[in-house]
């Protein structure tokens, strides 16, 4: 969901823009002008690094002054699960999975629980079903890579296979494990790309900066949605772009291509999401700069703006349309909405397998589900 202020700095500028005509039109939100917004209260918030609940809650949409100036239109039908010509069993089945989804996303779906987490009432236990969930004793990555890219070696190029298909995780580190994992599977030659580092001069910077933080030192950072500095690549693997690079061209942040070639200089890929699926695209270096406030600099690191991606974040998926979702939950999810995106994505109950790792290394049927029920009252 996107922060607040993003459409209250596009309210204040319309204003200003109409207004120059019209004075009265500086009263009137978005200057009278008609906005559509789309969204969904029980999908993830907007993310605040380290962000407390109330901090979280007051980036919706929700704590705007333009709420209350807004219509609401509810729409009922989860056209993802829309299926024609379909028999009573199969309407069953897809209406049940259904309501199980939106019981996720309402915070009552059947045997929920106890709360944990110090008794906060936001923290659920659920159970979930016994046939959307993967068990292993051995290698968790490995089972629930069999069961969502079933026979990956017959098809690592098969673009229509590959754009179906991801494992979904609650953080990058664990992203990452099943990503290269995924890569070292691919029988082709593998090529890395280093980045190059640096202190962004623009910021207020010390000037001993260069002296107390080396590069070898700003090469071991990473950070969310930044890529790394190693960047390992194989033809044939599927990526996602990290930034806006060109819209008109279907180059947006969340865009999933699959590598056709690897150059020195630019990467040649073939998008497999959005309007332009399909188009061959080349992909350069970019500055990219970190946001935030984590270090004492802004760290400058010129890198393909691009990820592997068999695997991504739960949140990262939010938007996407998947056949074959597999769900990993080494640790539970951590915010309002991730549980309820992570089992929304699929176009049916058989594209979808859970794997729930205890601390204790076992397999388990319960996990952590989250939600703010304020949100959902006020909506
Ligand atoms: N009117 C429709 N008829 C048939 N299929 C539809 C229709 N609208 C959407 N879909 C399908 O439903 C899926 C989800 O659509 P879309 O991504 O626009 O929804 P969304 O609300 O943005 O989803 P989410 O927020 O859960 O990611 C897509 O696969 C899309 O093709």
């Amino acid at each position: 969901m996107t922060n607040r202020q993003c459409f209250e700095s596009l309210d204040r500028s319309v204003r200003d823009i109409l207004s120059e005509k019209q004075e009265n039109l500086q009263n009137i939100p978005f200057g009278g002008k008609v906005v559509v917004l789309g969204g969904d209260p029980k999908q993830i918030l907007p993310v605040i690094e380290n962000g407390t609940k109330a901090q979280i809650i007051s980036a919706s949409i929700f704590r705007s002054y333009l709420w209350r100036h807004t219509k609401k239109i509810y729409l009922h039908e989860n056209m993802r699960l829309k299926k024609i010509a379909i028999n009573t069993y199969e309407y069953k089945e897809l209406n049940d999975f259904n309501n199980w989804i939106l019981s996720i996303g309402n915070g009552n779906a059947q045997n929920n629980s106890v709360s944990n987490e110090d008794d906060d009432p936001d923290y659920h236990i659920v159970e979930i079903p016994d046939d959307l969930l993967v068990k292993s004793t051995d290698n968790k990555i490995k089972a629930l890579v069999d069961t969502t890219f079933p026979d990956f070696k017959s098809n690592y190029t098969n673009i229509e296979y590959l754009k179906s298909r991801a494992i979904l995780a609650t953080t990058n580190e664990i992203v990452d494990e099943i990503n290269d994992y995924m890569l070292n599977l691919v029988p082709s030659i593998e090529k890395e790309y280093y980045s190059a580092d640096s202190i962004s001069k623009c910021t207020d910077t010390c000037n001993d900066a260069n002296i107390l933080y080396p590069i070898e030192y700003l090469n071991t950072l990473s950070a969310n949605n930044f890529p790394a500095h190693i960047l390992k690549l194989k033809i044939g693997a599927p990526i996602m772009l990290l930034r806006n690079l060109n819209q008109s061209l279907g180059l947006c942040n969340g865009t999933r291509l699959i590598v056709t070639n690897l150059g020195n200089n630019v990467i040649e890929a073939i998008i497999i999401t959005g309007t332009h699926i399909g188009d061959k695209v080349y992909i350069p270096r970019i500055n990219l700069t970190t946001q935030g406030s984590r270090w004492p600099f802004v760290l400058c690191r010129r890198q393909f703006p691009i990820k592997v991606c068999y695997s991504m974040t739960i949140n990262k998926s939010q938007g996407q349309t998947l056949s074959n979702v597999g769900v990993y939950l080494r640790k539970p999810v951590f915010t309002h909405g991730q549980l309820y995106v992570a089992v929304s994505r699929v176009k049916d109950k058989q594209g979808l397998k859970i794997l729930i790792e205890n601390e204790d290394g076992t397999c388990g049927n319960k996990t952590t589900n989250i939600v703010y029920k304020e949100i959902l009252d006020i909506v």
